[in-house]
């Protein structure tokens, strides 16, 4: 395995049109940890994955996944670094089966080229048959193992979501950008995706930066929290840091958390 490189975050800024979404905000996700961005509606969560991702471009600032310089580059040359995102709303062919939803994740990792696949030569079979039991392990791995050969629309909700984390997972990457992770799921699901997802840190290594609403999933996942409000980092540390920090309580509560009562 290689070694995941930390992730360094520095005066990163987006406007659009007059208005400054991210102010330059610093964060470091240190390698194999999970960090959380969180803030209130509009703080600038989305534009900040936006920008990691490479959706977005940034007025200024930097963005380091070990020594590459990842802002200015495009998505698909951001994902060829080893950075995988997963999307807030499903983003998977309905029809297809989950395993071959899951190769398509595996698609920078394939050598053979067009002509060898399509004329079926030995070496691209084999090559296929490594990709698909991989496949198979990181299906297993979120808990989908039974379900490769079903429709990946016909799951339940929160199992395409794990499917897609499955896809992400593929790519074999260094960093995974979760967008909401467990948005719109029931109880049992959040709880099980949670699980995944500590298992993707604890067992893969990996370094993941999630955007969360959900503040118990945050505080139990977290390894390190960055909070935005109105585009700027307002706090930045350990989850029961920023929880009791005075300018994270106002930012939810507004201003009234400050008035005695
Ligand atoms: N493409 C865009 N064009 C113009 N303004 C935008 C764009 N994307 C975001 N904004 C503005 O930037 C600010 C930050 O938005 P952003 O979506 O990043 O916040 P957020 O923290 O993700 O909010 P939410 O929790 O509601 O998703 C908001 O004022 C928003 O209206």
């Amino acid at each position: 395995m290689t070694a995941v490189p930390a992730l360094e975050v520095t005066g990163l800024t987006v406007r659009f049109a007059g208005l400054t979404a991210l102010d330059a905000v610093d964060f470091r996700v240190a390698p194999g940890t999970v960090h959380a961005v969180i803030g209130p509606n509009g703080a600038g969560k989305s534009t900040c994955f936006n920008v990691l991702s490479g959706v977005y471009r940034a007025a200024s600032g930097s963005v380091r996944l070990g020594d590459e310089e990842l802002t200015g580059l495009p998505p698909h040359r951001i994902a060829a670094l080893g950075v995988a995102r997963t999307f807030q709303n499903l983003a998977l062919p309905p029809t297809a089966t989950v395993a071959d939803s899951l190769l398509l994740g595996r698609h920078r990792l394939t050598r053979t080229g067009f002509v060898a696949a399509g004329l079926r030569l030995p070496s691209a079979l084999r090559e296929e048959r490594r990709h698909r039991e991989r496949v198979r392990e990181i299906a297993q791995f979120v808990g989908l193992g039974d379900a490769l050969d079903r429709p990946a629309g016909s799951l339940p909700y929160g199992a395409q979501k794990l499917a897609e984390l499955a896809r992400a997972l593929c790519m074999e990457p260094s960093l995974l950008l979760l967008d909401e992770p467990v948005a719109g799921m029931t109880a049992d699901e959040r709880r099980r995706t949670a699980a995944v997802i500590a298992g993707v840190r604890d067992s893969l290594g990996i370094s993941i930066v999630l955007v969360e609403h959900d503040m118990g999933v945050v505080m139990r996942l977290a390894d390190t929290v960055t909070v935005l409000d109105f585009g700027r980092r307002i706090a930045d540390g350990t989850p029961a840091a920023v929880q009791n920090d005075p300018a994270v309580v106002r930012a939810y509560l507004g201003e009234d958390a400050e008035e005695p009562s």
